[in-house]
């Protein structure tokens, strides 16, 4: 059975989304990695499947899986597409709604022109749920990756997140780091690679290299994580725009207490049919 899907970006970081509304296809880790191959499939970071909800006060839910077949929990850059593509299809109007994703609800909110912001919670810093291997939470873990001591910054955005703030993210150092530290044993469910420049208390740099699909051209949750870590330090203020190398993305947060708004584009490309 061919399989319907559009291709969608949230500044580059590309998508298939599946509607599932009416039943999901046959989803397996080996199928979903088919899919994703950028040669012999569809090629995407992530492939989003857009379902119905049984939480109380969704109105739909969505489903997660990298590029490599795993399942994830969380993705920013993901939500909005599926806001956007729930919106185009008559199924969302402007306004607020929740949807369901596997990390819990998220609240989005489409205006009129179509922007798409979303309420991504509240990072959560304790180690037990990122879940990260350290004797307590802090602001900083010294990590060893290879012969070198990185200094981290760990949170969990419904998704595991380790920070690394550099003073270029161009440095052929961040290409090293960032698979090492996706990998490293202290994370053991993996962890998304984040490596950021601050330019200003408003303006920052960033690269993830995500757990399950490599190197991104934008991670949604990277952001909020980066932009978390960073104001628990008092390095940024409460709205950051973050530069990542597909396109900019905006985080807000308050600080302890608060949950964090991100905000950025969410773009149709084509529609298709996978044959396999
Ligand atoms: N691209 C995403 C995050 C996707 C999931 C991540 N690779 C994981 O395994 O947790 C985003 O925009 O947040």
């Amino acid at each position: 059975m061919p399989i319907a899907f559009t291709k969608m970006h949230g500044a580059g970081n590309d998508f298939a989304v599946i509607d599932a509304r009416a039943g999901r296809p046959l989803l397996d880790a080996s199928r979903v990695a088919r899919m994703g191959d950028r040669h012999r499939g569809i090629g995407f970071d992530q492939l989003l499947t857009i379902e119905t909800a049984d939480a109380p006060g969704c109105a739909y839910a969505y489903g997660i899986w990298n590029s490599d077949g795993s399942p994830a929990r969380q993705c920013g850059n993901g939500v909005r597409c599926v806001a956007a593509w729930l919106r185009r299809a008559g199924a969302l109007g402007v306004g607020a709604a929740r949807l369901q994703s596997p990390a819990g609800p998220v609240t989005v909110r489409i205006g009129a022109d179509g922007e798409i912001a979303v309420d991504m919670g509240a990072p959560l810093f304790a180690p037990a749920g990122i879940p990260f291997d350290a004797p307590a939470e802090a602001d900083r873990y010294a990590l060893a990756l290879g012969d070198e001591i990185v200094q981290i910054g760990a949170v969990s955005m419904g998704n595991p997140h380790a920070v690394v703030e550099v003073t270029d993210i161009a440095d052929p150092r961040v290409d090293r780091l960032g698979p090492a530290l996706t990998a490293h044993p202290r994370f053991p469910a993996g962890v998304n690679a984040g490596f950021v420049q601050v330019l200003g208390e408003d303006a920052v740099r960033l690269r993830v290299h995500e757990r399950g699909a490599g190197w991104t051209l934008a991670c949604g949750t990277g952001a909020c994580a980066a932009v978390a870590v960073l104001r628990r330090r008092d390095r940024v203020g409460p709205r950051v725009r973050v530069a990542l190398p597909g396109g900019m993305l905006t985080i807000a947060w308050e600080g302890p207490g608060h949950t964090l708004w991100m905000s950025g584009p969410a773009a149709f490309v084509y529609e298709g049919e996978y044959l396999d």
